[in-house]
């Protein structure tokens, strides 16, 4: 089955304002994406109308080019996973996982409590007497052992160390490996998750900003260090997205591609090219002062 996901110049609208305006892109099946943007850019907003929790104001959004919403079929092929307060259950992790299995046709019980273990969960006690981390630790256990075609993690690290967030960066990949799927993971995370993402998504008050696939979006900074007159003279014109300083030695991120020649004028200044982070790209790109 095809599950790719298109949405189509989706809005969605609370009480007449609008949180996500206009926003159309398309993710091909079995990839991992990395949807980014500041408080209240407007993520949650746009899972949940794929996720089926809300429809939106106005556009649409297929996966195989079927409308998810009220659609029961489809709905077993979706996951969506946030931070689930969890202060009112009592039930413990294994029957919640079996609970689970019944209306998740792909979710591994015997994967889930593998992850579980690895996590150091605590079997034997209720979901409420968990820790924070603890619980966000086991909703990356039902994201992973859902093994749903289409799995939305939204900001499911909050409150799990980094030993512990190290652990779901790695089972995510080496499950994904094993049974390839949709990953639409939701992050403010940047530098850490980048190495995960496939394909990144930024979105900014409400709009798209870009969709591109990550190797491509980072190979279009560079950073320039060498000596502080030199560096000033070459990137004169150029688009500069930070500057840092240390005695005679600046350090300094452009955004663009620099041409065959000004490569070699680089190297003939003695200045030192490197790539720049996608980190560095997000918070240029969506900056106050940015405008898509
Ligand atoms: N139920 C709601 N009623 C009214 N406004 C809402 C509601 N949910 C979200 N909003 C508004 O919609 C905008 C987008 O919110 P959303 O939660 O989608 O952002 P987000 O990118 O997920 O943010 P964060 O990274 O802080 O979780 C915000 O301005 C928010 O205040």
């Amino acid at each position: 089955m095809n599950l790719d996901v298109q949405f189509d110049r989706v809005s969605v609208e609370y009480g007449g304002v609008e949180a996500v305006r206009d926003v159309s892109f398309s993710l091909p099946a079995g990839k991992i994406y990395g949807l980014l943007g500041r408080n209240g850019a407007g993520k949650t907003s746009l899972l949940s109308v794929l996720a089926s929790y809300r429809t939106p104001s106005s556009g649409s959004v297929t996966i195989g080019g079927e409308v998810p919403f009220e659609n029961a079929n489809m709905m077993k092929e979706i996951s969506f996973i946030y931070d689930v307060d969890y202060k009112d259950e009592s039930d413990k992790i294994k029957s919640t996982f079996e609970s689970i299995a019944r209306y998740r046709p792909h979710f591994d019980i015997d994967y889930g409590l593998e992850l579980a273990r690895k996590f150091n969960l605590p079997l034997n006690k209720q979901l409420k007497q968990l820790s924070k981390g603890m619980q966000s630790a086991f909703n990356v256990c039902i994201g992973l052992a859902s093994r749903s075609p289409v799995t939305i993690l939204d900001e499911v690290y909050l409150g799990m160390d980094a030993p512990t967030r190290e652990i779901f960066y790695r089972e995510l990949l080496e499950d994904q490996a094993r049974h390839p799927r949709t990953f639409i993971l939701s992050t403010h995370l940047v530098s850490e998750m980048d190495y995960l993402f496939e394909e990144v998504i930024i979105i900014h008050k409400g709009r798209l900003v870009l969709h591109e696939d990550y190797e491509s979006l980072t190979s279009r900074g560079v950073s320039i260090t060498g000596m502080a007159a030199k560096v000033d003279e070459f990137i004169r014109g150029m688009n500069v997205l930070n500057v840092q300083q240390l005695g005679s030695t600046k350090s300094v991120m452009i955004y663009g591609e620099l041409s065959e020649e000004s490569l070699i004028t680089a190297r003939r200044a003695g200045l030192e090219l490197g790539p720049i982070s996608l980190q560095d790209l997000f918070i240029h790109l969506t900056g106050e002062e940015y405008t898509a």
